[in-house]
């Protein structure tokens, strides 16, 4: 029974720490940059005014009567924290009210003219359109040919450094993305999760000209890949998805993604459809996987799932029935990023060596975690790995980004 002895749930309150300087600086910077991205009117630059108000002293007040989503909000604890401070409820749930309250004050709720305009999609589309995203899938042509067992952990990688591609982390952190990534990872069971995806025996792979197929799966799984950011992250996770489908680890892949605009660069379906064309319009390698991701979707072997879930402020722990079920009969469910993280393990300051197994056993299907650490919660060290990152750098190792995990529980 992990959870009875789980530490108390983070809140926003305590001075000088990570939760409250995201609350307290870091929401403000992304009202400020929203504000600037768009022309908006008189009722937006309100909405936004108030939000920032309440944000710095006010406390959360609870949604329009006519909210279409109301309901579900009272349901998620909305009722139990209106009239408390920002500051004093979990940091979780804070943070993704916010965005929530955020996307009200733009009008994305509709009804009107600006229901549907993500207010993120400036920044998310020009680090799509950056030159780095065009070198890292040039850098595919390379991988074409090699052994199976490289490009399995090429593309892992990719994915899983792809999480540093977090707009809303950069932009509290200025030098994030200067400070260069610690390769050797805190935690990494990818052999463990490359068991859970056998290739399957029939030949495979030869849609990119190699793959033995030799292997003992049935290639017939599903894998559901619960995505993160949006650009520089979602196209390694779709260059991963597509690797997976053709070397028949798995026959489909079902990746979920945000019913709405998140935590800045979160992904949501219009985003694959921007990476997806992205990539099928790519000059090479990652020209032929974006064509072959395309015609998956086509075909019903790649499908996207915006599961109202998957943007609430809640632990996994408390999923409904019907995610529950979808991840129970998936071979395999990685989870991708920082956030997603905090809500598979439980958003609590764990000593790091309680063990991941424990903490996600309630898990309904065999999981992975692929995160980029970035916030306070960690599970799964072995004591000597702590001692060192602590002797070598304190605590931030915890939240600077630069240190990476791979984490599977079958
Ligand atoms: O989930 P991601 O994109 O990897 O990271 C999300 C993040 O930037 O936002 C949260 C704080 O706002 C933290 O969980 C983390 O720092």
């Amino acid at each position: 029974m992990p959870h009875a002895a789980a530490p108390p749930v983070i809140l926003g309150n305590e001075p000088g720490s990570f939760p409250r300087s995201v609350l307290a600086e870091r929401h403000p910077a992304i009202i400020r940059q929203v504000r600037e991205a768009f022309p908006y009117g008189p009722d937006h630059h309100r909405g936004l005014d108030a939000l920032l108000a309440a944000c710095a002293d006010g406390v959360i007040d609870p949604l329009p009567a006519d909210a279409h989503d109301r309901d579900r909000w009272r349901v998620w604890g909305l009722d139990a924290h209106t009239g408390s401070s920002w500051f004093d409820v979990p940091w979780l749930w804070s943070e993704s009210y916010f965005y929530r309250r955020l996307l009200e004050a733009v009008g994305y709720f509709g009804p009107g003219p600006w229901q549907g305009i993500d207010p993120f999609r400036p920044f998310k589309l020009a680090e799509l359109e950056a030159p780095e995203t065009d070198e890292e899938l040039a850098a595919l042509d390379a991988l074409e040919g090699r052994p199976v067992e490289e490009q399995d952990r090429a593309l892992l990688h990719g994915s899983l450094w792809g999480n540093r591609a977090d707009l809303g982390f950069r932009l509290s952190d200025a030098g994030a993305e200067q400070r260069a990534a610690v390769p050797g990872l805190v935690a990494d069971d990818s052999e463990r999760l490359w068991e859970l995806l056998p290739q399957a025996d029939a030949d495979s792979g030869s849609d990119t000209g190699s793959g033995s197929g030799s292997g003992t799966g049935t290639g017939t799984g599903t894998v559901c890949l619960v995505a993160d950011n949006a650009g520089r992250e979602l196209v390694p996770d779709l260059l991963l998805a597509a690797h997976l489908l053709a070397h028949r680890r798995c026959g489909r892949v079902v990746l979920h993604v945000k019913p709405y605009p998140y935590y800045v660069s979160d992904a949501t379906t219009a985003d694959v459809v921007d990476a997806v064309r992205k990539l099928s319009g790519a000059r090479g390698a990652a020209g032929g996987r974006g064509r072959r991701l395309w015609q998956a979707m086509a075909d019903g072997t790649l499908t996207v799932r915006a599961h109202p879930f998957s943007a609430a402020p809640l632990p996994y722990e408390r999923m409904p029935d019907d995610l529950r079920a979808e991840f129970a009969s998936a071979t395999l469910t990685i989870v991708k990023g920082d956030l997603n993280y905090r809500r598979l393990v439980g958003d609590s300051r764990w000593a790091p060596t309680t063990a991941f197994a424990d903490v996600t056993a309630y898990f309904p299907g065999p999981v992975a975690a692929l995160r980029t650490l970035k916030s306070d919660v960690i599970t799964g060290l072995d004591a000597g790995t702590e001692a060192a990152l602590v002797a070598a750098e304190g605590q931030r190792w915890r939240t600077g980004g630069t240190h990476a995990l791979i984490q599977v529980r079958e």
